[in-house]
């Protein structure tokens, strides 16, 4: 390569809109020599004036062999003949790439001018634009913080697709691989439909009756709807042709479901349109924070620490907000339901967020009304709708556990797909449960997602329940059960809390037996209840009280009932003050509970109990920092491994700020005493950062946790919270 340039020489064919963002982009950068070839000659002169390229160029030998990158600009359809006229002086070593709107013609072209397609050519297609064209829309920040799909072919160079993914990096998008087919469907629905809709909208409108006043009076909704109607007419022509047949079947899809409308309006059925809106909405609403996510990525990834001053108390009376567990469990009952549900202090936050889409995705409609009250409209247990895309349950584990099982007894296919460390993650165990009582679930690679849920009669669910016990384990048997034609009766170590067994009796499931689980349900009906406080929370906020000199708390809306019973008789065997303000109520037995300042005394815990409060055990190992004397906890080392990684964390953090914390013959010894404070990282881990900032509340100088982001996330109003109650922090970003 010449000059030092980083891409050496590089030939632009079609300086329009997006060759020329691509080229000014580059020579702004100062990483390739830009030659710009357009069968229009004044978009050359302008490129050059323009500072777009260096030197305008014909496709002759003598051009075309000196050039490192060929990039192919024009509309799709007149790619095949600039590839002829390369042909003859292509060299073997030269990247040609494209950036077409369809690939499958392009590769088409490709293959038709030389035989087959050469190892040099890569196809590739950004997906950024505007509705403007011709060099003079030129944005050499175009690309920037967008996609830009590469679909290589089974005999592309590799070291010219590495060439591809670093121009395309260079120039600021994010690369993602796909093959060819796919990328003309996906690209079909996403982009040639709505460019389809918005000229025709525009044309039939603009020919009908009233047009002047339509367009004079054309409100925000009509101009946002067809700004892309703007767009170049040849290039969209061509793009038409080029992908007939996938554009053709998102068409179809679309004209049935607006057929649908069509009827939901002539009915008068609102039910039906609210449904779809709410839908639509939401689905849109998601995807949108996805796209800010992406392009904020930067701001995102900031970190976030939280500061806690030393000497502070808290004081006041709270109602937290709803399990996130039950929350899960409740919305997914809702909509199995034959009928309406009423649910009060839902947590929509989070992973939780993740399975309301999921559900919303396949007909469910919900409707929110703020702090977490929400109408469910349930369609019944097989009432799902085959979703149009495949459920994504992004990195939220308790959503597949729950979800899986319910995809199972509906009468259509479906694959799952996740994001981040669920991808890597082996869910054998639900699996053999899924498989073993009849569903079709499969997995491409070794338990890992994706899967694929192909519809199956369900006989019963029963034996032991598969490995490690867990409550979301013995959910998606409940679940399961709930789609099996004979009853289902199966075996758990750990026996079913009784919170979960309230939420499912709740909804007319019946279950009998502890350990060994018997599962009859007849009719699902709606329910309305309001959900007990998240038990993170309120161990959270229950230590701090018991921890700050001088406080005293009320919470709302506790459960009293099954573990929790037996996490506070635990706490108050540690010495926590509690005091029960009135007597249980509603499903959940929920209570208020008061809480002030308390003398801590150390405890020790079984293997047993370290399994049980498992959830919560890097607070109760913070609350033994500061019992006076030796704390205990027994099989740690025995746990999952990431219940062992988050104790890990926080037995170093205990370390750090002072505390004496350490590991003998596998059992965790905490010697009580008062630490001086610090910093303490997190490392993203939200329960790791809980216990953190309840250590650094009673520090002798206070501290500071990093890495907050995932808390925050997962509880937003935290900050809210510590300011009701009086604690001394603050938020640095
Ligand atoms: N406009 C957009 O938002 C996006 C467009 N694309 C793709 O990028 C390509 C270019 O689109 P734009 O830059 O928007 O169009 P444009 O109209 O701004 O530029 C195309 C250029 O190609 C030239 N051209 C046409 N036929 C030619 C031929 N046979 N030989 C040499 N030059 C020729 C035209 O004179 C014009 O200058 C198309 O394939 C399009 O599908 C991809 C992503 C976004
Ligand atoms: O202007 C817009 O909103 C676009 O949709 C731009 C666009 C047009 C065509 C593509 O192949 C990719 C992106």
């Amino acid at each position: 390569m010449q000059d030092n340039k980083e891409f050496g020489n590089v030939l632009i064919v079609g300086l329009g809109m997006i060759g020329g963002s691509f080229a000014k982009s580059l020579k702004q950068n100062g990483l390739a020599t830009l030659y710009g070839a357009d069968r229009r000659s004044g978009e050359l002169t302008l490129g050059v004036s323009a500072g777009v390229i260096d030197y305008p160029a014909q496709l002759d030998g003598e051009t075309i062999q000196k050039m490192d990158i060929i990039i192919l600009a024009t509309p799709v359809r007149a790619m095949e003949s600039v590839l002829s006229e390369i042909k003859p002086y292509l060299r073997e070593d030269t990247l040609l790439t494209d950036v077409g709107s369809t690939k499958g013609s392009v590769v088409a072209a490709a293959a038709a001018v030389f035989g087959e397609v050469p190892a040099n050519f890569i196809p590739g297609h950004p997906i950024a634009g505007a509705e403007k064209s011709g060099v003079l829309a030129a944005n050499p920040r175009l690309f920037e913080k967008h996609m830009a799909i590469v679909t290589p072919l089974p005999y592309s160079d590799p070291d010219l697709l590495d060439r591809l993914h670093r121009l395309w990096r260079a120039v600021g998008a994010d690369v993602v691989s796909m093959d060819v087919e796919h990328h003309d469907h996906v690209l079909a629905a996403s982009s040639h439909l709505p460019h389809l809709l918005a000229y025709t909208l525009v044309d039939a409108l603009a020919n009908a009756d009233r047009s002047q006043d339509i367009f004079r009076f054309a409100a925000g909704g009509f101009r946002d709807f067809t700004r892309i109607a703007s767009s170049d007419p040849t290039m969209w022509r061509d793009v038409f042709l080029a992908n007939k047949d996938a554009t053709l079947a998102t068409l179809d899809l679309f004209t049935d479901r607006l057929a649908d409308m069509r009827k939901a309006i002539e009915e008068s059925d609102g039910a039906s349109m609210y449904g779809v809106f709410t839908r639509a909405k939401s689905a849109r609403d998601h995807f949108l924070r996805l796209l800010e996510q992406r392009t904020l990525g930067q701001a995102q990834e900031k970190q976030v620490s939280i500061a806690v001053a030393p000497a502070s108390s808290v004081q006041g009376q709270i109602t937290l907000i709803g399990d996130k567990s039950l929350s899960h469990r409740a919305l997914i009952m809702g909509a199995l339901s034959d009928g309406v549900s009423e649910l009060a202090n839902v947590d929509l936050v989070g992973d939780v967020k993740v399975t309301m889409q999921a559900l919303r995705d396949m007909g469910v409609v919900i409707e929110e009304f703020g702090h977490g009250t929400v109408r469910v409209h349930g369609v019944g247990r097989k009432g799902l709708r085959a979703p149009i895309a495949p459920i994504n349950v992004h990195d939220s584990a308790t959503s597949l556990y729950l979800l899986l099982p319910i995809l199972a007894g509906q009468d259509f296919s479906v694959e799952v797909i996740g994001e981040g460390v669920l991808l890597n993650t082996p869910f054998t165990h639900l699996l053999s449960l899924m498989n073993l009582s009849g569903a079709s679930v499969s997995s491409a690679a070794a338990g890992c997602l994706p899967f694929r849920v192909t519809p199956a009669d369900i006989k019963s669910v029963g034996g032991e329940l598969p490995g490690e016990p867990s409550s979301r384990l013995i959910s998606s048997a409940i679940l399961l059960s709930l789609f099996a034609e004979e009853v289902s009766e199966f075996k758990t170590h750990f026996p079913l809390d009784a919170k979960m067994r309230a939420l499912f009796e709740a909804f007319g499931v019946s279950i009998s037996g502890d350990q060994l689980l018997k599962v009859q349900s007849n009719n699902l009906c709606g329910a309305q209840f309001e959900l007990p406080a998240d038990l993170q929370q309120v161990v959270w906020n229950v230590l701090l009280a018991a921890l700050l000199p001088g406080s005293s708390i009320r919470l709302y809306g506790v459960s009293s009932i099954g573990r929790m019973q037996s996490l506070f008789d635990l706490l108050a065997k540690m010495g926590v003050r509690l005091h029960w303000m009135d007597d249980p109520s509603g499903v959940f037995g929920a209570r208020v509970l008061g809480v002030s300042f308390s003398k801590l005394t150390p405890v020790s815990l079984s293997a047993l109990q370290v399994y049980e409060f498992r959830e919560v055990l890097p607070q109760l190992a913070v609350a033994a920092v500061y019992a006076e004397g030796v704390s205990v906890f027994s099989g740690v080392s025995q746990l999952p491994y990431f219940y062992e990684d988050r104790m890990s964390a926080i037995v170093d953090g205990i370390n750090q700020v002072g505390g004496d914390c350490r590991w003998d013959k596998g059992m965790l010894q905490i010697n009580g005493q008062i630490p001086e404070g610090g910093d303490l990282d997190s490392a993203g881990n939200d329960l790791v950062a809980l216990a953190f900032l309840l250590l650094s509340a009673r520090c002798r100088q206070g501290g500071t946790v990093r890495d907050c982001q995932k808390l925050l996330n997962q509880i937003p109003n935290l900050e809210e919270i510590m300011v009701m109650l009086g604690l001394k922090s603050s938020l640095h970003i």
